[in-house]
Order: C-alpha cells, then structure tokens, then sequence
C-alpha cells in the first residue's frame, strides 16, 4: 500500500428491505473478504444499511467493513420518540454515521442547527460522521467549494466548542448530482474536493479534527470514477451503483490500480 487507505462507502438508503440487505451483506463479506485491495489495507469500506439491518450487518461484515447507521439523534438518551441515540449505534457495533444526507436536509426539514448537533452527538459517541454537504444547485465550482468548506465549518462548530475531536469523513455530494444518471464532472469535484480537502488539513494541523480525517466524493459515483478522481480524494460514497456487488468490486479494483500505479492522496 502506497499512502492512506482510500475508503469506499456504501449507503443502501431505504432500498432493500432486511433479508435483501443480509444476502447483501454476506455476498459483500465473501467479495471483500477475498479482494487485494482490503487485504493489503490499501482501502476500508463501509457499509451503511437501514437501522434494522444494522446489527445484522455488523455480525456478516465483522473483520471486512465498518458498519454505521444513515442518521442519529442529537441526545444520547430520554425521551425523544422514534429516534436511536449514537450511544446506541456505538453499542451495538457502529463505527460511522450518516450526518446531513441531502435527502434528509430537503425531505425531512434537517437545518444546519440540527446538523451540527448531529455532527457532535456523533463524535461524544466516537462514531466518525460521514458529514454530507454540497450545494444545491449546479454552478461555478469555486462557488460550491466556498460554500461546503462554510457548510463543513458549520457542521463542526459545536464539537469544535466543546473540545471533542475525533475523525470526520466529509462526503461531497452536490444534491443535483444524487439519484442521476452520472456523477459530477471530475473538473467540478476536483476543485471542490482539493479545497475540502486542504481546509480539512489545516483543521488537522490546529487539532480540531483527527488527522485520519477524509474526503470522498458521493452522487452516482460508479465503476471507473475513482481512477478519473483519485488524485483529489480519499474515496467514494456510492448509493445505487454498488446494488450489484460485483459493481462494488470492480471500485475496489480501482482502488488496487490507484495503490500500484502509487497515486498519492492530496496532501
Ligand atoms: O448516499 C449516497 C449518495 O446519496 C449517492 O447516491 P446515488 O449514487 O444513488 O446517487
């Protein structure tokens, strides 16, 4: 392995349903268990099922991929109906969480206040957020980067406050580009990722986020995308286009030719 692990995200939204994300699951445990890229620590996955299936994932996907959970509650305990605290997700085997999802921030009305008290509950809980964040609308790269690198500032300004530092993977995903038929131009997510990607680094530098702290890129993302954009990010966040394992090896694969051909992440 040449540098840092590159990471490969999975979330399976509310696709499946359980039995369909076990079956999932173990065809991932068998695929990864096997691939080079996994083995020689070159890239980590994660995976991100339903809440109910979350458990399920963690006992078929031990030893190949983290687990995490698509959202969480801004308190660790009480009553707060419908909600599963971080504290939860960590104890039954959670190792990430989904904080900001675009869907989440149009269809159920989440605000950046909420965001930021997510980003924190989930770092109190030593769950590394997987901080969603973009723009809305599709324009001039340097205006979305600004705009996310405000977004990410924002998203950490409450754990920042209260000292609690931990790993944060910043996943670009311009809304327009989720659910569509291809992803970003890899110009666009160059420059947005590259400026992420140095504003992480001098977080990094003043001890405000873990130095094992990532970019990915995230909005149908597919095969063949992470060789085209590999030098501006630590990975990809794929949602419909790892539906098909095999789909989800060959990113892998690019993950191995990425590591021989010793194409050094942003630094
Ligand atoms: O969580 C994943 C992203 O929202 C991307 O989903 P998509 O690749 O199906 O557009």
């Amino acid at each position: 392995m040449s540098g840092r692990p590159r990471l490969v995200g999975v979330s399976l939204k509310m696709y499946f349903g359980h039995a369909q994300t076990l079956d999932w699951c173990s065809v991932v445990a068998g695929v990864s268990a096997e691939h080079h890229a996994l083995r020689s620590g070159a890239a980590e996955l994660f995976v991100i099922p339903g809440y109910l299936s979350v458990i399920g994932a963690v006992e078929r996907l031990r030893g190949v991929a983290a687990v995490g959970a698509q959202d969480l509650a801004t308190e660790d305990a009480g009553a707060f109906t419908g909600e599963v605290s971080g504290a939860e997700l960590r104890e039954v085997g959670c190792e990430v969480v989904e904080v900001g999802h675009a869907e989440r921030r149009r269809l159920f009305g989440e605000t950046p206040d909420v965001v930021r008290a997510k980003t924190t509950a989930a770092l109190r809980n030593r769950l590394a957020p997987v901080l969603c964040i973009g723009e809305a609308e599709h324009g001039y790269a340097e205006v979305a980067a600004a705009e996310c690198v405000a977004q990410l500032d924002d998203a950490l300004a409450g754990a920042v406050g209260a000292g609690i530092v931990g790993r944060i993977i910043v996943a670009y995903e311009p809304h327009w580009a989720i659910g569509a038929t291809e992803a970003a131009s890899p110009a666009h997510i160059r420059a947005v990722c590259l400026r992420l990607r140095g504003h992480l680094d001098v977080l990094a530098t003043r001890g405000l986020v873990d130095t094992s702290s990532a970019v990915i890129y995230g909005g149908s993302a597919g095969p063949g995308l992470l060789t085209t954009i590999g030098d501006a990010v630590d990975g990809v966040f794929l949602g419909r286009f790892a539906h098909d394992p095999a789909a989800l090896s060959l990113v892998l694969d690019e993950v191995d030719g990425l590591d021989r051909a010793g194409s050094d992440l942003p630094r």
